[in-house]
């Protein structure tokens, strides 16, 4: 005897059920079967819907009946392929409408929709779906028997969650075997009956368990359950895109994933197949070619530690806190017996070893109840102030991870803390039971999707880590940052598992954001022009709202606004990647709150190219740093303008010329005054200065400008107007350094805790003497580089490099 349940989805229609049909007739070739069907797929829903409409005096009811009557019919008639065979069921579905429609119109009349009438309602779904099925195996030549679980199955009167009585049960299936010699029986799912001959019903998803009681009762070879996915999997796949079968799993874990929310099987099915070592499969109507999962007692060995993930949504958690419970036994008892006595189910409990508190976690819906009886209960001790009142906490929900194997490997907590830790979210109570066969969290009902996925990719896909970017001001590095991004995501993916994913681009006219996948980066520059504006603020509320996992804000722009967004989101752990260089040279208090906040939520913030393009040159500083040395000098050359200037100054052209030519040739800021008067220089060492680890200030940084005072007063062209008028003043510099044959060199210098920029004459030999085009270059000295410094240099500006340095920094943050 083999049992096999087909779900709502493979009976919600003639086309699926002809699928059925087809997958009974090879079962039916290996021995007899019995068949559980649930109602159409919708029906359940369709009718409770109904019957609170009615209940509410809302006359819709009719129109939702009438649609059901047509979907019924319509479903016979594609099914019964002769009009004697359609004239038999026709008026038998009729008849079980206008049933249908006279209970209803009593729950109008009444105004009250009792649980023992709900679950009367309930049941025609199954009732018409499994007589629909019997109907076309008979018309197909095969003789089906309608088995009424109201006479199979008894339950006691607990309406809507009724509980099978075995015992009974299995007497009556027996009974029914004797009386009906038959190969196949057609049994609705769901339904039963109390000892009144009340009709019950078994809970949501109640029908997998009718298959399964069937299958105990009968001592079957085998259960089915047929669904609409192929087989148990590692993950809800409406929450989990790379979610995939589970091929064997323990009836324990089968058990531990559905009570914990996954929906494939409903939980207390495993239990009366568990108890008689019935093997269970679960299978694709769809794709019965797929393996499924097969339920044992002891499947094989696989590498992966954790079988599945699940979570359940709307929990709550009640906090019963007090000094008075300390060292007092018998508290616990008194609580779950308040709950019990309103008949409220405990998801889960956690208590500290101080038992200063306790905490159990129930449907947000019973949080109501729950605070009567458990404040009634303790009255005596909140009044003396023993007990706090109790403090339900909504909005809640469970992702647990469950796997036999995780006994056996220690670190599974750490990871699981690690991975939801690094992505923000906020674990408030955790419980594990000491068989180590499943670990739950509880976590903020809006961080499930996030939470669940990286936890997917925690234990199911060591195969790629997916990291979301949300890039400002795609520009001149910007748009080079997109094209790198472009050419490396293959190999990325290959070669570090990283999965990069730009989810939205965004300049001060333009946003564009990807709903899903990530936006295509060959249409960007075009899709972004049609894309509606957003503020920055907006921008920023968009990346939090999403709240995808592993994510990156990259702002590749310059201006002061947009790193005012940096706090709030590495608040929600959201990592920074700036080559703006506002934030680092800002106050020291706001440069220290983003590295704190960076700490505090398990994220980066990090900007190597403030300085020196893509050259490494904090991160050497964070390298020295870090493994002890002390950063006691450094010298740099760090201006690409400057350079440039003075490499090109030999007083054979007049100095205003050769800084056209800078600023005709892009070297320059807009105004390249803020070049030539060391501002971005100084702000440059500051940043350095603050990276070894000194609490400086921009106005500590001496700047000894070599431009006459005159030169930075009025707009652009007085500058250069100025600049030609103190032609003298130049050459005099420049002839100072070479008849000494020295060259200028705009250095930018800390010196243990103190910083300046500034003009300098520099001699042959000398590691900033030779420089050559946009080159930066940083010498550190240190306790370890006494003598001879340690030498970064190369071409410190440029769009095509500092893209990379971006990118750099994002591989980084993306690895964390
Ligand atoms: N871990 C999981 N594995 C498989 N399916 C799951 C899991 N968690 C949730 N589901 C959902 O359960 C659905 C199947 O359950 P259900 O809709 O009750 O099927 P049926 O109507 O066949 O009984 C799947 O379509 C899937 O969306
Ligand atoms: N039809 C019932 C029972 C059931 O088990 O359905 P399904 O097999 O489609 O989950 C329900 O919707 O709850």
């Amino acid at each position: 005897m083999q049992v096999l349940k087909f779900g709502g989805t493979s009976v919600a229609s003639a086309e699926n059920i002809e699928k059925v049909i087809a997958i009974v007739g090879q079962a039916l070739a290996q021995g007899p079967v019995v068949l559980v069907v649930s109602a159409l797929g919708g029906t359940t829903d369709a009718l409770i819907g109904a019957g609170r409409a009615a209940a509410a005096g809302d006359e819709a009811f009719r129109i939702t009946l009438r649609q059901l009557e047509a979907r019924h019919l319509t479903a016979a008639e594609a099914l019964l392929p002769t009009p004697a065979a359609q004239a038999e069921l026709q008026p038998w579905l009729t008849a079980q409408f206008t049933e249908l429609a006279l209970l209803a119109d009593g729950i109008f009349a009444l105004g009250e929709l009792s649980p023992r009438t709900l679950d009367r309602l309930m049941s025609y779904g199954e009732l018409l779906s499994s007589r629909l099925v019997v109907a076309a195996f008979q018309a197909r030549g095969l003789a089906a028997a309608w088995a009424d679980s109201r006479q199979l199955l008894r339950t006691n009167s607990r309406f809507g969650m009724a509980q099978v009585e075995e015992v009974v049960t299995e007497q009556q299936v027996r009974a029914f075997q004797l009386a009906t010699p038959s190969n196949l029986w057609v049994a609705p799912g769901f339904i039963a009956a109390d000892a009144e001959g009340h009709t019950t019903t078994l809970g949501r998803g109640g029908s997998d368990y009718t298959a399964a009681i069937l299958a105990a009762a009968l001592g079957a070879e085998k259960l089915e359950i047929w669904t609409d996915v192929s087989g148990m999997l590692t993950a809800d796949p409406r929450l989990v895109r790379a979610a995939r079968p589970i091929a064997h799993i323990s009836y324990e874990e089968a058990m531990e994933l559905s009570h914990f929310g996954a929906k494939v099987l409903y939980a207390p099915t495993v239990q009366p197949v568990r108890q008689r070592g019935i093997p269970m499969w679960i299978k694709n109507t769809f794709a019965p070619q797929d393996f499924g999962t097969l339920v044992e007692v002891a499947p094989p060995p696989t590498p992966n530690v954790v079988r599945g993930l699940s979570s359940i949504g709307n929990l709550a958690l009640l906090n019963l806190e007090g000094s008075g419970m300390v060292g007092v036994p018998g508290f616990s008892a008194r609580l779950f017996a308040a709950l019990a006595r309103a008949r409220i189910n405990v998801v889960l409990i956690t208590q500290s070893s101080s038992e200063h508190s306790i905490c159990v976690g129930v449907n947000e819906a019973d949080v109501p109840a729950a605070q009567g009886v458990v404040n009634e209960e303790f009255a005596g001790e909140i009044s003396a102030g023993r007990l706090e009142p109790l403090r339900p906490e909504t909005g809640l929900a469970i992702v647990a991870l469950v796997g036999e194997n995780m006994k056996n490997h220690p670190g599974i907590s750490g990871r699981l803390f690690s991975a939801l830790g690094h992505n923000g979210v906020n674990i408030r109570a955790i419980a594990q039971g000491a068989s180590e066969r499943n670990i739950s969290t509880v976590i903020r009902a809006s961080d499930v999707r996030k939470a669940i996925n990286v936890l997917h990719e925690e234990f199911f896909e060591a195969t790629s880590k997916q990291v979301n970017l949300f890039i400002l001001g795609p520009g001149n590095v910007g748009g080079k940052l997109l094209a790198q991004l472009a050419q490396q995501q293959a190999y990325l993916r290959e070669k570090l598992s990283l999965d990069l994913r730009v989810m939205a681009i965004a300049n001060s006219r333009h946003s564009l954001v990807s709903e899903e996948g990530g936006l295509d980066l060959r249409t960007w520059p075009e899709d972004l022009n049609e894309a509606p504006k957003l503020t920055l603020e907006e921008f920023t509320q968009l990346i939090i709202s999403k709240n995808l996992r592993n994510s990156i804000f990259v702002d590749v722009t310059a201006n002061p606004a947009a790193a005012d967004q940096y706090a709030p989101l590495l608040a929600k752990s959201v990592a920074i990647v700036a080559c703006n260089k506002v934030a680092a040279s800002a106050a020291y208090a706001s440069y220290r709150h983003l590295k704190q906040l960076a700490q505090d939520f398990n994220t980066k913030y990090l900007f190597e190219t403030n300085v020196g393009a893509a050259l490494p040159v904090i991160g050497t500083l964070g390298d020295l740093t870090r493994s002890g040395d002390v950063v006691r000098r450094m010298q740099a050359v760090l201006s690409g303008t400057l350079n440039f200037v003075f490499n090109n100054y030999d007083g054979s052209r007049p100095f205003a010329e050769v800084v056209r030519q800078a600023q005709a040739e892009g070297y320059t800021e807009p105004d390249p005054r803020l070049d030539l008067n060391g501002s971005d220089v100084a702000r440059k060492i500051l940043i350095l200065a603050r990276e070894a680890g000194q609490q400086l200030e921009m106005n500590d940084v001496a700047n000894e400008s070599f431009l006459p005072p005159s030169c930075l007063e009025g707009d652009v062209p007085a500058f250069y107007e100025q600049l030609a008028v103190h032609e003298p003043h130049f050459r005099a510099l420049y002839e100072a350094a070479a008849s000494e044959g020295k060259r200028l060199k705009f250095v930018a210098q800390y010196t243990d805790g103190q910083a300046a920029v500034g003009l300098q004459q520099i001699p042959p030999g000398h590691d900033l003497y030779d420089l050559r085009g946009k080159d930066n270059v940083v010498l550190f000295y240190t306790d370890r580089y006494t003598d001879q410094p340690l030498v970064v240099k190369g071409a410190g500006a440029g769009a095509e490099v500092t893209a990379s340095g971006v990118f750099a920094d994002i591989i980084r943050a993306a690895r964390l």
